[in-house]
């Protein structure tokens, strides 16, 4: 018996895809559906963002939907990802190949921005996505200990650098170009510059996701990126603490003024789970992320814990997605780059896929 095509087509479109909750229909992702002539059903889904991690649950969700149709006995699921191109820079050939480039900032220092954003680099890799990270924070750069590639030094070529791999991440760092003797001190439009030029000269190749990050604050160096180079959207990091909270809100404001999208915040630090007895403790204030996300009309795309292994990956030079990439804390950044992925998406989408039905 030949299975219903209209019937499959409708219950597909009412499946829910795991990270933004929303049916696949109101999503736009389903591409195909093709029943051939032995009854085989195919269907082919094309999301447009890195959530490897979750395409079996979509998958068994679909084939578990689909029992209820008659004849439909041989399905096969297919998901692919194709991330599309955010805005491009003009002038930056180095780039031409970087769908998005995203940067993670925080008002004030020492919230774990750095520490957030190898994690988050690592999380969307382990989601299938090809990822970079550009280390702004050029007075203090922390990236090459952090992904344990301190002692390393790029190499030049015809007036480009070519990036250090790290952990299947594409990294570049004023950390590589200098060393502990020679420190920074350097007026701000010098450093903006030095950073655009750091930017613009690394042979990135091919990336889904180019990650900034930003040094600390609101000023040159932040505002020359946000209006120099075409970033798809910002990621806030803050802990729950009301000073962090504070800085946190001018980031957000810099942005929003600048016209580059809030994706989500990330608070980090939330809560202090003792390692003795298990007591969780919000030891930095709580609930301040949420309600900010909720007042500048953004989204907590998640919180992390104050954690000792998290300062220990990141001492080691190992981050915990790479160290222990599944235990509870890199399944949570690993859920907020999925969920960063389908915001960048939604909020960059030009026109979703069209859905596509045959009988063959
Ligand atoms: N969730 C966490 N749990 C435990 N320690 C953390 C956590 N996040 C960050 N840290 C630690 O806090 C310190 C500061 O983190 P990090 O360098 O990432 O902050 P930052 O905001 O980038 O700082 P800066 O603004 O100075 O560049 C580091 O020692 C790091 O290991």
């Amino acid at each position: 018996m030949q299975p219903d095509i209209t019937q499959i087509e409708a219950i597909v479109l009412a499946c829910i895809e795991p990270t933004t909750g929303l049916p696949l229909g109101q999503l736009e992702t389903v591409h195909s559906v093709v029943v051939d002539e032995q009854g085989k059903v195919d269907i082919d889904l094309c999301l447009g963002f890195a959530c490897a991690s979750s395409h079996k649950a979509l998958a068994e969700g679909i084939y578990h939907s689909l029992q209820v149709v008659a004849g439909a006995v041989d399905v096969d699921v297919e998901i692919t990802t194709d991330i599309a191109y955010g805005p491009r820079a003009e002038g930056l050939p180095n780039l031409a190949q970087v769908k998005h480039v995203v940067a993670v900032a925080s008002g004030k220092g020492g919230v774990g921005k750095s520490t957030t954003t190898v994690n988050l680099a690592l999380a969307l890799a382990a989601e299938g996505a090809q990822v970079g990270i550009l280390d702004a924070d050029i007075y203090g750069p922390s990236l090459p200990h952090l992904l344990g590639v301190a002692n390393q030094r790029p190499q030049a070529q015809n007036n480009t650098i070519v990036p250090i791999e790290a952990q299947g991440i594409k990294v570049m760092s004023m950390g590589f170009l200098v060393t502990e003797q020679t420190p920074m001190v350097w007026r701000g439009p010098m450093a903006a510059g030095a950073l655009q030029q750091m930017l613009g000269q690394t042979q990135w190749g091919e990336l889904d996701y180019l990650l900034v990050d930003m040094p600390p604050g609101t000023g040159d160096i932040q505002l020359t990126l946000s209006q120099k180079v075409p970033l798809s959207g910002a990621v806030i990091v803050t802990t729950p603490q009301d000073i962090a909270l504070l800085d946190a809100k001018k980031g957000i404001e810099m942005f929003q003024k600048v016209q580059v999208p809030v994706l989500g915040i990330v608070e980090n630090m939330s809560t202090h789970v003792c390692s003795n007895c298990g007591h969780e403790e919000p030891i930095f204030g709580h609930g301040g992320g949420q309600s900010m996300a909720e007042s500048y009309h953004t989204q907590l795309l998640g919180s992390l814990p104050l954690a000792l292994s998290i300062r220990e990956h990141g001492d080691g030079g190992l981050p915990t997605v790479a160290a222990e990439p599944s235990s509870e804390i890199s399944q949570r950044y690993c859920k907020i780059a999925r969920t960063l992925g389908a915001n960048l998406w939604r909020s960059n989408a030009p026109v979703p896929p069209s859905i596509e039905i045959s009988d063959d």
